[in-house]
């Protein structure tokens, strides 16, 4: 049997561009970017005036001139009539261009003014002082956003600043989602005793909008080898191919043999990770992988984040996801001879980790309220207050 580690590797290792394509900035967030961005012109465009007051020139003030006089009054978006004549000022607003003719801007609570004179109560004035000079953050053709970059706020607002209206990006995966099993009922339709409601579609579906991703199949399937056949074989040409259940011992787990039999490659089944143990994972004739995750809830979500997202992550050009190492506030006794996985709050300040109780992997609360899940490695038989834990953010 694999471990995580070698399972995460293999799937990496095949990891691939879904292509690329135009959108508008409006639509950009969370996209990646598949394109390099570079700055169109200097910034600051213009030397700006960081504060409201009077923007002089400083040979002036050297030269003794105490009071001066508004020459005229400049706004953010206008420009100057004239250059400023000795002993006169301009009145400049914040976000406002400083003329070339001044190079320093005194504060308005520095200044007192009656009428068009002002004078100030200051003793020095520095060059360029409240003035952020042109090309100070960014000169013209430097090269500012490089493709793989996940456009978070911060890099949509740039790209809005850049007048980078249409902008390439990559592709997202044409999915088909299957959940599958005779005892599952949509979460919608009457319920039998022996019946459990389709949790996991719901569940699927929403981790995979997280990363912007709606399935273009999303079905149900009885526990029915033809049934099973004929809905996979139409989705052969898909990017990913998600299901759930049907892939351990029993007597109507077929998805392994199904697959297999329509020619997917088998990359691996069984891990040594509890929970998640029986996962199934093939390479489709195209090229994209199918995910057979193990039915049970908080199993198919472990193994989701673990390689679904990692595989992901890494066609989107995003790297690995992040794995933090918080201190852990608890005790806890591995119940295996796998690497396990278990449900975690964060808080505190700074912050730590304490286990959420959860049941078995069939416990529907799936650690409510879990901020991440933690890492319990096989080679640590007991988790002790204050290790350093590995986990993932949920
Ligand atoms: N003899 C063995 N039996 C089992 C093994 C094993 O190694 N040997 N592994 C166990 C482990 S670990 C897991 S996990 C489960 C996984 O089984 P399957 O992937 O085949 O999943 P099912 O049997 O179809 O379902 C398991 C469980 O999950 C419920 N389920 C299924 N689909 C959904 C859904 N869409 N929404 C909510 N709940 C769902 C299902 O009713 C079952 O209770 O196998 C163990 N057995
Ligand atoms: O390991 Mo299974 O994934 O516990 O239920």
């Amino acid at each position: 049997m694999l471990t995580y580690i070698q399972a995460r590797q293999t799937i990496t290792a095949l990891s691939r561009l879904f292509g690329t394509e135009i959108i508008n900035l409006a639509g950009a967030d969370n996209r990646v970017l598949a394109q390099a961005v570079s700055a169109d012109r200097d910034y600051p465009p213009f030397n700006r005036a960081t504060m409201d007051g009077y923007a002089i020139n400083i040979a002036d003030w050297e030269n003794g001139t105490r009071q001066f006089t508004v020459q005229q009054i400049i706004y953010a978006g206008q420009a100057e009539q004239a250059d400023l004549q000795a002993a006169h000022c301009y009145k400049i607003m914040t976000g406002a261009p400083v003329p070339p003719s001044a190079n320093a801007v005194i504060r308005r609570e520095d200044a007192e003014a009656l009428n068009i004179l002002v004078s100030f109560n200051v003793t020095t004035i520095k060059p360029y002082q409240n003035i952020a000079r042109q090309g100070e953050d960014i000169k013209s053709g430097q090269s500012i956003l490089t493709a793989n970059t996940l456009c978070t706020p911060a890099v949509v607002s740039l790209l809005a600043t850049l007048g980078q209206n249409n902008i390439t990006v990559k592709s997202l995966p044409k999915v088909a989602l299957f959940t599958t099993g005779n005892e599952v009922v949509d979460a919608s339709a009457a319920i039998l005793p022996n019946q459990i409601r389709n949790s996991n579609q719901y569940l699927l579906c929403s981790l995979l909008k997280k990363w912007l991703i709606k399935p273009q199949v999303c079905r149900h399937i009885a526990d029915d080898k033809a049934q099973l056949n004929a809905a996979l074989a139409e989705v052969l040409n898909f990017d990913m191919v998600i299901s759930c259940g049907g892939v351990s011992a029993g007597d109507a787990d077929y998805l392994p043999e199904v697959l297999e039999g329509l020619g997917v490659k088998k990359l691996f089944h069984k891990l040594s990770i509890r929970p998640g143990k029986p996962i199934w994972c093939g390479q489709l004739p195209n090229g994209g992988l199918v995910f057979a995750l193990p039915g049970n809830p908080f199993s198919c979500m472990v193994t989701f984040k673990l390689f679904i997202e990692a595989y992901l992550s890494v066609c989107f050009g995003l790297g690995m996801p992040p794995v933090l190492q918080l201190p852990f506030n608890g005790k806890r006794k591995r119940s295996s001879s796998f690497d396990e996985f278990f449900p975690v709050a964060i808080s505190g300040q700074p912050s730590a980790i304490s286990p959420i109780a959860i049941n078995t992997s069939g416990d529907i609360r799936l650690g409510l309220n879990a901020g991440a899940l933690a890492f319990h490695p096989a080679d640590t038989d007991e988790l002790q207050p204050g290790d350093m834990v590995n986990c993932l953010l949920l």
